[in-house]
């Protein structure tokens, strides 16, 4: 770039001397000076291909290397900022953002310093033709940046307008494609359609008015220009005739005028994408300075045993009534316990603070001893497994779900943790069986055979702590009670904090904490859970 604007500054000047030489008839020299010009033309085309190429595969490594280090970034980040963004918001961000601040960058960023240089050279050539004439261009240059930033006032809300109507419509788009059965259930298709189309008719007009400002600028810069070149052929016009400037002089210094409009425009845009880039690097700013959840700490012994101990633990949620007061309890290492509580008493919260997606206001909670707060966060992740509430699987096979938190098991130790948690009879009827592709591109599973699925794969990592929010919500009967033997066995060995309302369930436990009110009792029901295990047992 800096040795292509530089061959464009030689291009007026041979340009003058070859007008110049037509005057005084010199062939031999008007041919050096024609064949030199075209050698310069040919330079500068040659550049600019190679620039094009150099910048373009620029662009395409920033994206990337941008989407890669954001979306790395933001998985990284602490559950409940994520939980408090917008989706749309944050794909918008690896997305469009991206693209809008890699193209400033290469586009026009890169470009400023050869901008600069045509400019500044362009002007000093002509203030070496002649001084005079170049004083009301010299004058006119800053008159024209302080109509530009006036101009770019109005740009700069509009870009972070355009931003946030984006990734309201996104988001909009993506809940409502993951909630289509309730959409068609409750035929709610057209008001639906009509709420995509006002978002989207909201970034359209955003991005009209955006572009209604962006086409003004390059008229009027080209209008000043052809106005500033027809003035100056009219104030040198005289000079030519009384023989003050030769016609190579005045071509030259047309030209240069000429090759002043480019950097002048690109200036221009540049304002405006500059507050475009701008809107989109503040965003990717706030979300990169963000600290991600602290993951360095102690490791951990080779083998954790898995006694817990809750210590005085206090939480809120920002804006809500204290949820959790004082909740203090032990469990010993392999000791199966069950916590009850109402809807909305904090259970899932207590296990969000056992997997420290969340920090607890006061108290602390030890793994064998240690404040898991000390304690390396993945190592420390690597001991629980949790099988959540609303089950989450990935695209991809049933092996692949069950392997997912142990990727170098072998077919046998997956097929073992299928039958422990009573998936493998579905499992083996389907035609590919531990093959078969399940979610988006692949079959649909049913509630209770994708509870098993997520089961197997918690079951297979063998955890220290085994967490099961309501494991069994989704089984028929029959199969519950088969589960409940099954675990039995399986979970021997580990610390298991089951939440579970379900009788049958319950009979797995040893010990029954009740959550209420904030606070945990041990339950006196627990009695009653000795004898419907020794039934169990019996049976
Ligand atoms: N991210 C959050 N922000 C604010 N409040 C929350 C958040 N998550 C949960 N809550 C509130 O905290 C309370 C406890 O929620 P939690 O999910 O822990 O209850 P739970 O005992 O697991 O309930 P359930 O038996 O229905 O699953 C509820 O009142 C809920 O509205």
């Amino acid at each position: 770039m800096l040795v292509e604007s530089g061959a464009v500054l030689f291009v007026p000047w041979l340009g003058g001397l070859i007008i110049g030489g037509l005057f005084t008839q010199d062939d031999v020299s008007i041919g050096l000076l024609a064949g030199g010009l075209i050698g310069l033309l040919f330079l500068q085309s040659s550049l600019q291909i190679l620039q094009r190429r150099v910048l373009q595969r620029t662009v395409e490594r920033l994206t990337a290397g941008l989407r890669i280090g954001i979306y790395d970034h933001l998985q990284r980040l602490p559950l409940p900022w994520l939980e408090d963004q917008r989706r749309g918001e944050l794909l918008s961000l690896m997305t469009r953002e991206v693209d809008v601040l890699s193209e400033f960058v290469t586009g026009s960023l890169l470009g400023i310093v050869p901008q600069l240089i045509v400019l500044t050279g362009s002007l000093a050539l002509m203030l070496t033709i002649d001084p005079i004439l170049t004083i009301p261009i010299v004058l006119g240059v800053p008159a024209f940046y302080i109509f530009m930033k006036i101009f770019g006032r109005n740009i700069r809300p509009l870009a972070g307008q355009i931003r946030d109507a984006y990734a309201t419509w996104v988001s909009l788009a993506d809940e409502n494609l993951s909630i289509l059965p309730v959409i068609k259930a409750y035929t709610r298709e057209t008001i639906e359609a009509q709420r995509i189309k006002t978002s989207v008719l909201r970034h359209r007009d955003l991005q009209e008015r955006m572009i209604a400002y962006q086409s003004l600028l390059g008229p009027i810069v080209n209008f000043i220009a052809a106005a500033s070149v027809v003035l100056i052929l009219w104030l040198a016009g005289g000079k030519v005739a009384e023989g003050e400037m030769g016609a190579g002089e005045l071509v030259s210094f047309l030209l240069y005028a000429g090759l002043l409009t480019r950097p002048v425009a690109r200036f221009a845009d540049l304002w405006g994408q500059f507050q475009h880039a701008r809107g989109a690097l503040r965003h990717m700013t706030i979300v990169l300075a963000m600290s991600p959840e602290a993951r360095q700490g102690d490791p951990l012994p080779k083998e954790v045993k898995g006694n817990l101990c809750f210590e005085s633990i206090r939480f809120r949620y920002a804006g809500r009534p204290e949820l959790l007061r004082d909740v203090s309890f032990e469990i010993t290492a392999g000791q199966t316990v069950a916590i009850l509580g109402r809807n909305g008493a904090g259970k899932s919260t207590l296990v969000d603070l056992l997997l420290r997606f969340r920090t607890p206001d006061e108290g602390t909670i030890r793994l064998d001893g240690r404040d898991i707060s000390t304690v390396e966060l993945s190592a420390y992740r690597q001991t629980i497994a949790l099988v959540p509430q609303r089950v989450a699987l990935i695209d991809g096979t049933i092996s692949d779900n069950i392997r997912l938190g142990l990727p170098d098991a072998t077919r046998d130790q997956v097929e073992h943790a299928a039958r422990e948690a009573e998936a493998w009879a579905f499992i083996s009827e389907l035609r590919e069986g531990l093959d078969t592709k399940i979610g988006e591109a692949g079959i649909r599973l049913s509630g209770g055979q994708r509870q098993r699925v997520a089961l197997a794969r918690a079951l297979l990592k063998k955890p220290a702590i085994l967490v099961l929010d309501e494991p069994t919500a989704m089984f028929d009967p029959e199969s519950e009670a088969r589960f409940v033997e099954t675990a039995r066995k399986a979970l021997a060995g580990s610390t298991v904090i089951l939440i579970t309302h379900r009788p049958a369930s319950l009979a797995l436990a040893d010990r029954v904490l009740n959550l209420r009110g904030g606070k945990i009792d041990e339950d006196r029901m627990a009695p009653r859970i000795g004898t419907a295990r020794a039934s169990l047992e019996e049976q």
